[in-house]
């Protein structure tokens, strides 16, 4: 019997828990243990979920009961030329996706980009909130917390900051609803993502909202952040990079490489991106934007959950005399080159290709440049499918390249 063998066993007679396992043995074997207890107890074989490439140690900060890795198919796009604020240069992006036609796709986007010189972009805001929710006993106790939180900025920051490193707190907004206080913090967290970092520093600064105030904290995250669920806020006032891409492709490039004109992508994108969103009561007046963030999220380490917010981005297209002006504004992408999944190894690797990997020089400048080029991906992606739309091919695209 293997160690393996012993630690299922002891887990089906009750002796162990499922997540205890790490305790007993080493993570591989750890692992196993789980995938041999599920496959006994199940029809399933896992023999392909237990075919890993890396220490199943280095993934202790990213996942509990552990029992091997989900593979998704990696390619690449490119190179793009991107003339950014902080990206600058060729860059080669690794996508990882199950849907086929989505990296010919934003392949061809990247191709044309280049043929007409680069994609300009650019990251206008920068800001990763949280917002708890505290409870008062009805409005004069809560214009009492929102005036001591505007008198006391310096002591919050210190209060907040006294937690990281890299991160620094920007803004605070109150709002009130009744008897509940949303206080909404706003951070610069560098390279990370930083919604560890935001967490854990606004958790010291309610703290100090408790003692100094009558509000009583209910809840870290009051859902005004708003994290991970569809959210005007975001799509308004941004989270974690507001990051615009933008190009100039000549009317001969469009009708030569994407097989139509600068009219009939015009015309597509008012109906179907903007009048249609707008009908629809969507967020997003996009094709597929979030097609390529969740691909360069899946395969740079982001946290997928984020996609939410990134499908917040606006297309706009217009035909010019001899060229096709187009732009994609994300208002809300939760991007890092450091913490979370950026860390595990196939995710490193990637991050290598964009040489994005870690902090940055200056701090926040590899997020920057990673921000700008996800969104001339998305700008890549989106005239590929607007093109495909206005020349009827999205159809037979996907019957040559997706099933
Ligand atoms: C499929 C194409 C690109 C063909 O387009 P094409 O112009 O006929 O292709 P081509 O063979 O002439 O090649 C042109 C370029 O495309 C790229 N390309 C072409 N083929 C490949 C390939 N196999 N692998 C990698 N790259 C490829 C490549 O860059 C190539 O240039 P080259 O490098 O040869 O000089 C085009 O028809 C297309 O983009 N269609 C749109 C497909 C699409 O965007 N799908 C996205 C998913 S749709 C979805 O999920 C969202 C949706 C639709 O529901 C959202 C909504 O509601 O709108
Ligand atoms: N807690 C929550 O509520 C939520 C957590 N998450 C998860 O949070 C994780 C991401 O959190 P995040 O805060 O980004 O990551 P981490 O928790 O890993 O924090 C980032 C770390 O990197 C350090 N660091 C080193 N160099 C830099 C640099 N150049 N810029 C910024 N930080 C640097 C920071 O140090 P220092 O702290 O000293 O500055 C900090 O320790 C993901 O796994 C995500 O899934 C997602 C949603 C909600």
């Amino acid at each position: 019997m293997t160690d393996a063998d012993e630690l299922a066993e002891q887990v089906r007679a009750g002796d162990l828990r499922l997540h205890e396992l790490e305790d007993h043995a080493d993570h591989d074997t750890a692992a196993e243990a789980r995938r041999k207890l599920l496959e006994s107890e199940t029809d399933a074989d896992l023999g392909t979920v237990g075919d890993y490439a890396f220490d199943a140690e280095l993934a202790e900060p990213n996942i509990e009961n552990m029992v091997g890795a989900a593979q998704i198919p990696m390619g690449v796009v490119g190179p793009v030329v991107v003339s950014g604020g902080s990206a600058e240069g060729d860059y080669y992006l690794p996508l990882a996706t199950t849907e086929g036609a989505l990296l010919a796709s934003v392949n061809r986007g990247c191709s044309v980009i280049s043929t007409a010189g680069g994609a300009d972009a650019r990251v206008t805001k920068n800001g990763m909130t949280r917002a708890p929710v505290f409870r008062v006993q009805g409005i004069v106790e809560a214009e009492e917390v929102v005036n001591w939180v505007r008198d006391h900025r310096d002591e919050l920051v210190e209060a907040a900051e006294a937690t990281t490193n890299h991160g620094k707190l920007e803004d605070v907004t109150t709002y009130v609803v009744g008897d509940s206080v949303f206080l909404r913090f706003v951070y610069d967290t560098k390279d990370a993502m930083g919604m560890n970092m935001a967490t854990i520093a606004t958790g010291e600064a309610a703290s100090l909202v408790e003692e100094e105030t009558p509000a009583s904290l209910v809840a870290l995250s009051g859902n005004l952040c708003t994290d991970k669920k569809p959210a005007a806020i975001n799509a308004v006032e941004g989270r974690g990079r507001s990051v615009t891409a933008d190009v100039r492709i000549p009317r001969e490039t469009v009708e030569n490489r994407l097989h139509t004109t600068p009219e009939a992508i015009e015309e597509a994108n008012t109906r179907k991106n903007l009048v249609g969103s707008a009908k629809a009561g969507s967020l997003g007046f996009n094709a597929h934007a979030a097609n390529t963030i969740a691909a360069a999220f899946l395969a740079t380490g982001q946290d997928a959950a984020q996609v939410v917010e990134g499908s917040n981005a606006i297309t706009t297209v217009e035909a010019r005399d001899e060229e096709l002006y187009a732009s994609v504004s994300i208002a809300s992408l939760e991007v890092g080159t450091v913490g979370g999944g950026t860390k595990l190894p196939t995710q490193t690797e990637a991050l290598d290709v964009l040489g994005l990997r870690g902090g940055g020089d200056p701090p926040g400048s590899n997020a920057d440049a990673l921000a700008e080029i996800i969104a001339v991906g998305a700008l890549a992606g989106e005239l590929s499918l607007l093109a495909a739309l206005a020349s009827r091919h999205l159809s037979s695209a996907h019957e040559e390249l997706g099933r």
